[in-house]
């Protein structure tokens, strides 16, 4: 049997797919194209978020039996026709809620503290002026997170230990449901409303495209922020880039972009991309790195083993 890698993945996928008598091809983010010529004698791809998996590699891929997706989200492939093709299609729930719930985190208190924008002025221009960062501590201030399932509710517990007020909205937790006591679940417009720092963890479907626009921009508090490491498409970004212009957000901070998805490939790691939110000082923005740590990575590679064991009998 043959499994194509397309992505950097813990080495844990290699060596046990190889142990379990997979050939194992590797192949760096191709783009859509590339993947479509090459998938046709896999039975497996194991793969992350990118390339958009599509009718054209789904019907060019005539032996594949399955595709591990070494993250959450589901949304870059067409899975009714992968359905309809036969495909088992797995993913990896909660395993990087850990690392992301720390970037996001770390992401809060680089807007707070200006951390980004101090380094730079210190390397970048030789400039050593310790009055123009004082910052914001997270102490007191009200988080409030969209989405709560595994990400959300880690990114609870960690700002709990910070003495933040907390609070989440999910369309599928009910108030009465929540069994968390330093948790709060109250609606979106309320959520949008008292919120000092808002965090996206919901996947990107219809209902949650654009899910924070000019509307809900405009009914935040003055000088609030905005975090996403979720998906591009959940926060407009051409609202978000007029309310943070105008001074009406106190930033943002991104781990993911509208057009990030299907960019990959060009068979390069240094893809490129441009946005008019890099104009923004007070845009930070890294290239969709939550999931990307070792921890995060190792833990998502023995679940896709034990999936494949499941999906091939082995
Ligand atoms: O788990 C997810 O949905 C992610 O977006 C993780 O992305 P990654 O696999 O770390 O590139």
């Amino acid at each position: 049997m043959k499994a194509l890698i397309i992505d950097q993945m813990s080495n844990i996928i290699d060596e046990e797919l190889k142990k379990l008598g997979f050939e194992v091809d590797k192949v760096l983010l191709p783009t859509g194209e590339k993947l479509a010529e090459i998938i046709e004698p896999y039975d497996l791809l194991v793969m992350r978020v990118d390339p958009f998996i599509n009718k054209e590699i789904i019907d060019a891929a005539k032996n594949l039996k399955a595709i591990m997706v070494g993250a959450v989200g589901t949304n870059h492939i067409d899975l009714e026709y992968a359905k309809e093709k036969g495909i088992a299609i797995h993913n990896s729930p909660g395993l990087n809620a850990n690392a992301v719930a720390e970037l996001v985190i770390l992401k809060a208190l680089d807007l707070y503290r200006n951390s980004v924008q101090a380094n730079n002025e210190v390397k970048y221009k030789n400039i050593w002026n310790k009055y123009r960062w004082i910052g914001r501590e997270l102490r007191n201030k009200t988080m409030g997170i969209i989405g709560f399932g595994a990400i959300g509710r880690r990114v609870a517990e960690i700002a709990n230990v910070f003495h933040m007020d907390i609070v989440a909205y999910d369309p599928f937790i009910k108030p009465e449901d929540n069994k968390i006591d330093y948790v709060k679940i109250v609606d979106f417009d309320e959520l949008i409303k008292v919120s000092d720092v808002v965090t996206l963890h919901v996947p990107l479907t219809p209902d949650t495209k654009d899910m924070i626009s000019d509307k809900e921009m405009e009914a935040m508090k003055e000088g609030a922020v905005i975090i996403n490491c979720a998906r591009g498409g959940v926060v407009n970004e051409e609202a978000l880039y007029k309310y943070i212009k105008n001074g009406k957000l106190g930033g943002a901070n991104l781990d993911t972009l509208a057009d990030e998805l299907g960019t990959g490939g060009l068979d390069t790691q240094d893809v490129h991309i441009e946005s008019p939110l890099f104009e923004l000082d007070r845009v930070y923005i890294s290239p969709h790195v939550g999931g990307s740590t070792h921890d995060a990575q190792d833990d998502i590679g023995r679940l896709v083993i034990e999936n494949v064991k499941k999906v091939f009998n082995l």
